[in-house]
């Protein structure tokens, strides 16, 4: 029984395609883990860990470099949220202009008021007034899935829309808005921007993004929005901003102690992906993933190993080795197996950056002395047989 632990809720509709040969458990032992925010830095990785399943987008909440060193393999369902995100960057839009919050905080004070209320609504209503956005220009970094919804769904609401990313993918290309601009440098985007709005991973490339010298290249009075990660902003020189009006507004889905305290923000509690509807569809892509890795050694949309699909094994065995990209490794491989007389049927051997994978079905069952073989061999990071 294949045994897999939930870190955070993930959705039924995911939890219920796992079939008899799977359990969900609290043990510390699982072959496979799934799991949304959970931050799990400081957690053991235990040996029999083969799989982890991110229902959603950003991996910065996983040690990858740990998962890859021991063989196991990170998945992510890149675009199944992206809706979800989209929606809310569009009220977000809607925040960053008119001070709605203030607006619906002040309207609460005119409670109990009576016949007055109207009058006072009236009178008051002139300290929230903010500009519309059609015809203002946004500038979207990152064009993944969600930059590229959150781009054309501005352009439906009549805004100019500037682009930027270098890594675009050919996907994302063919489903942006033909009347979207390219943005040749990121300092361009933030000079030409009226709003800016980020979409991109946090890692090593992208912290603190949005600083002092990049704020000062911005118009006056530009409004941010992010609904990617607190760590992309650094948050001194965004506090500096918002003091002097600089930021009119900083929209934010990543609230913490500092920025609950700066002036003209707006913090909305993580709920980019919190629709019934983005819950299911990432928790149904995850599961999916990591059952087919976990039973037949297949790899769609990992962030650390290669993709690698052999379907369902029709042969007597099937063998799968996780392993470091350097020479030797497929005939070292090969050669363990065929000292040990066996034939192999089919094969396939991908890598991703500084890591492989190996798959193999073979004419006959794999022994305990294959597996201690090839696990001796110098690179070899895991060895599982699946049939
Ligand atoms: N608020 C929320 O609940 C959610 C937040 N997110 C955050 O949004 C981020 C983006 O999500 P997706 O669009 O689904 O990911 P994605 O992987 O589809 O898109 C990310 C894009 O950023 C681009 N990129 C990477 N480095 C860049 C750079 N230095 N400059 C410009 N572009 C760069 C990539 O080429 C890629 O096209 C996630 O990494 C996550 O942190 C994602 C889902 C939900
Ligand atoms: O699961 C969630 O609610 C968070 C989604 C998110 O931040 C992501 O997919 O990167």
């Amino acid at each position: 029984m294949y045994k897999i632990k939930t870190l955070n809720n993930i959705a039924e509709e995911g939890l219920n395609l796992f079939n008899d040969k799977f359990e969900i458990v609290d043990d510390a032992d699982a072959n496979g883990i799934l799991l949304r925010s959970y931050k799990m830095h400081d957690m053991e990785l235990p040996d029999n860990l083969e799989a982890i399943g991110r229902a959603g987008a950003g991996v910065n909440n996983i040690p990858i470099d740990r998962c890859s060193e021991k063989g196991i393999v990170v998945f992510n369902t890149p675009g199944a949220n992206a809706n979800a995100v989209k929606e809310l960057v569009m009220a977000g839009l809607l925040l960053a202009s008119r001070d709605i919050t203030g607006a619906i905080d002040w309207a609460k004070t005119l409670k109990g008021k009576g016949e007055e209320v109207a009058k006072l609504v009236e009178a008051g209503k002139s300290n929230f007034v903010g500009p519309e956005i059609k015809g203002k220009t946004l500038g979207v970094i990152g064009l993944g899935a969600i930059g590229v919804l959150v781009a054309n769904a501005a352009k439906g609401l009549g805004m100019q829309v500037l682009g930027y990313d270098p890594f675009i993918s050919v996907e994302s290309a063919w489903e942006l808005n033909h009347n979207i601009q390219k943005s040749d440098s990121l300092d361009e985007l933030f000079m030409k921007s009226d709003y800016i709005t980020i979409h991109v991973p946090l890692m090593d490339a992208t912290k603190g993004m949005i600083n002092e010298e990049k704020i000062n290249l911005m118009k006056d009075g530009v409004r941010l929005l992010n609904f990617s990660r607190a760590g992309l902003c650094n948050d001194a020189d965004l506090e500096k901003a918002l003091e002097s009006g600089k930021v009119a507004r900083y929209i934010t889905d990543f609230p913490y102690d500092k920025v609950l305290n700066m002036k003209n923000v707006v913090c909305i509690p993580h709920l980019g992906a919190s629709t019934p509807e983005s819950e299911v569809n990432c928790a149904v892509m995850a599961v999916s993933e990591v059952k087919d890795y976990i039973e037949n050694g297949n790899i769609t949309n990992s962030v650390n190993y290669p993709e690698c699909n052999m379907g369902v094994c029709n042969n007597a065995g099937r063998i799968a080795v996780n392993h470091k990209n350097i020479p030797y490794m497929v005939s070292n491989i090969t050669t363990a197996l065929a000292s040990k007389n066996i034939n192999i049927i089919d094969m396939i051997n991908k890598s991703k950056k500084d890591w492989a994978y190996t798959l193999i079905d073979v004419e006959s069952k794999i022994t305990d002395e294959i597996v201690d073989g090839l696990k001796e061999i110098e690179g070899i990071v895991k060895v599982r047989v699946l049939k």
